[in-house]
């Protein structure tokens, strides 16, 4: 097969999958050193070159470097994982409160990636039936930012534990920009090779196989090299 122009090469095509493989949740592996602006900057603009709704680019990007805002925020979090840990039973809840579940304090910078769901108007192309799609598209400038980091040696944690509106209070936000990311940034010492829930016996990866469906939700595959080529994928993509 001819590769047309443009194509990447097995190296670079290499680069793109172990950034997806080895990107990881960080929140106990952060080292003090600050991210210098330059590599900053680059990982903003790998999260600002994230697809978007109509092209509505609606992501602000707050960078917290504050002790002080992010002692705010650390408290918010411990107030919610505390109800969160309610939720759980027995030997689940014992399990849940032994893990750390965000690094506010010990990463060097936080950043908010937020959606301006005002952003280029009322009527934004393509967000007329679904209109989550712009806090959609804000997702996938964080996975533009997190992949980039992990290329550049820094990892990201997210932190969903945390009051929607008692965050946005912190950060001052406008009643029109959602809080769609917390997140903690930092280099590591280390980037673990599994999921940290994975790793203390949380929950595993699925296999790719029973997610695959032919025609309709549930429905067996009908399309056998797909269906083989399936089974034979080991569970992380990473050992492929
Ligand atoms: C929307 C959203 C929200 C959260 C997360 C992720 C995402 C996508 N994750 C990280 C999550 O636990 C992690 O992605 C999975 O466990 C898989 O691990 P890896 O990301 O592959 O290392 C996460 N982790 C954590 O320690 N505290 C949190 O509050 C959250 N919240």
């Amino acid at each position: 097969m001819t590769i047309p122009d443009g194509c990447f090469t097995e190296s670079e095509r290499h680069g793109l999958y172990r950034a997806i493989y080895e990107r990881r949740d960080v929140r106990s592996q952060f080292l003090p050193d600050p991210v210098p602006a330059d590599v900053l900057v680059r990982l903003l603009q790998a999260a600002h070159h994230a697809p978007s709704v109509g092209f509505m680019q609606p992501w602000d990007f707050i960078v917290i470097e504050s002790r002080e805002v992010r002692a705010s925020i650390l408290a918010l979090f411990e107030q919610a994982n505390q109800t969160a840990a309610e939720r759980f039973d027995g030997e689940r809840k014992g399990l849940y409160r032994s893990l750390k579940l965000q690094g506010i304090v010990e990463s060097p910078l936080n950043l908010c990636i937020t959606c301006d769901r005002s952003r280029g108007g009322p009527h934004v192309l393509g967000r007329n039936s679904i209109v989550e799609t712009d806090l959609f598209s804000t997702c996938l400038a964080v996975q533009n930012l997190w992949l980039a980091a992990r290329a550049e040696g820094i990892g990201v944690g997210w932190v969903s534990i945390l009051e929607q509106a008692q965050l946005s209070k912190v950060l001052n936000l406008p009643d029109h920009v959602y809080p769609v990311a917390y997140l903690c940034l930092g280099y590591v010492s280390e980037f673990l090779d599994q999921p940290e829930l994975e790793a203390k016996g949380w929950r595993s990866r699925l296999p790719l196989s029973e997610l695959v469906h032919g025609n309709h939700w549930g429905e067996a595959l009908i399309n056998e090299p797909l269906e083989t080529a399936l089974n034979e994928q080991p569970i992380s993509g990473k050992n492929a």
